[in-house]
């Protein structure tokens, strides 16, 4: 379990973090969203020791992370995938970190097997891909057995082979009831990962929610229907708040009417449907939506360079 209360990360005029509270719970995958500069790194930074706050606390498993006697077995973090020792082995890495915590060479050979790095744990951490560093960096974090474990940008440089992986053994962490705190700008990665999440802009919390009622707060949700009696339908559920738009293809979407009114409605007015599917927004529509105007770094032009020609 994360906790944060009132929590403010201030550098010189610069407020980082701006009073958030938040609780991360087990058995949860919870991921960690927000623009470039909204404060995630800072508050996981925080929360794992690594900077003070300005004011406010943050806990870990119930106390403040340096108040930890163990705190690798506590909580297995992954903040920067570089930071190993280049002329070391992978092995010998591993090995170096769990002899200073008091954890035996099994399972430093056991979190080597769970990253995939059998067939290069004897190479030069220096001579590593981004991937290979990755994998290094969670198999460090897993290396206490912690229950709870915070990654920033666990899939960042992996193949999609690396990516399934991450996100496997994100939830299998989760479903044996520990915290995993995530954090990823892959939207289509965070929809299949996370249980729950926590979107800041600007240092401040925009939602903190199971993803679905993320996404349905923030898009709007539709019904799209086929039928070769369209304007006999469209008639029909005609009502108070009801939005029909005929689509290119002849399809006919409808808000304001579930797809189970749709299909009563048509049923009762002996309306055949050749298709009928509720279409909800995605992720990354709910996360442009909530972060519009806390953007912190935005480009001017979405076409992007080539304005000279
Ligand atoms: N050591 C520092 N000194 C001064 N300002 C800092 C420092 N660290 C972070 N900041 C500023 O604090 C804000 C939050 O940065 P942070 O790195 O936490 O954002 P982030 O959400 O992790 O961004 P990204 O997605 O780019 O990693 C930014 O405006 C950043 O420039």
């Amino acid at each position: 379990m994360i906790t944060a209360q009132a929590l403010v990360k201030q550098y010189g005029n610069k407020v980082a973090v701006d009073s958030i509270d938040f609780t991360v719970r087990p058995g949860q995958v919870t991921g960690f969203l927000g623009p470039n500069g909204a404060g995630k790194s800072t508050t996981m930074r925080m929360i794992v020791g690594l900077d003070k706050p300005t004011s406010g606390r943050t806990e870990v498993n119930g106390r403040p992370y340096r108040e930890h006697r163990a705190p690798l077995r506590e909580v297995g973090v992954l903040l920067d995938a570089k930071a190993a020792n280049g002329g070391r082995s992978a092995y010998k890495h591993l090995l170096a970190i769990a002899a200073t915590h008091g954890i035996g060479a099994a399972r430093v050979k056991e979190v080597i097997g769970l990253a995939g790095l059998d067939s290069v744990a004897g190479k030069r951490v220096g001579g590593f891909s981004l991937g290979m560093g990755q994998r290094l960096g969670i198999a460090t974090a897993l290396l206490g057995d912690p229950a709870t474990i915070i990654l920033d940008e666990p899939v960042n440089g992996l193949d999609p082979e690396g990516v399934r992986w991450v996100r496997t053994l994100m939830r299998n962490l989760a479903a044996e009831g520990r915290t995993v705190l995530l954090s990823s700008h892959l939207m289509s990665e965070m929809a299949q990962t996370a249980d729950r999440l926590i979107v800041i802009g600007r240092g401040r919390i925009l939602a903190d929610d199971p993803i679905a009622d993320v996404i349905s707060g923030a898009t709007r949700s539709v019904t799209r229907v086929r039928t070769h009696e369209s304007e006999r339908l469209m008639a029909t559920i005609a009502g108070p708040g009801v939005v029909v738009s005929v689509l290119a293809d002849g399809a006919i979407e409808v808000s304001g009417l579930t797809a189970e009114q749709v299909a009563v409605a048509a049923s009762t007015a002996g309306i055949v449907l050749h298709e009928i599917a509720s279409m909800s927004g995605s992720l990354e529509e709910a996360y442009i939506a909530l972060t519009a105007g806390e953007v912190e770094y935005r480009s001017s032009s979405a076409a992007g360079t080539g304005a000279h020609k």
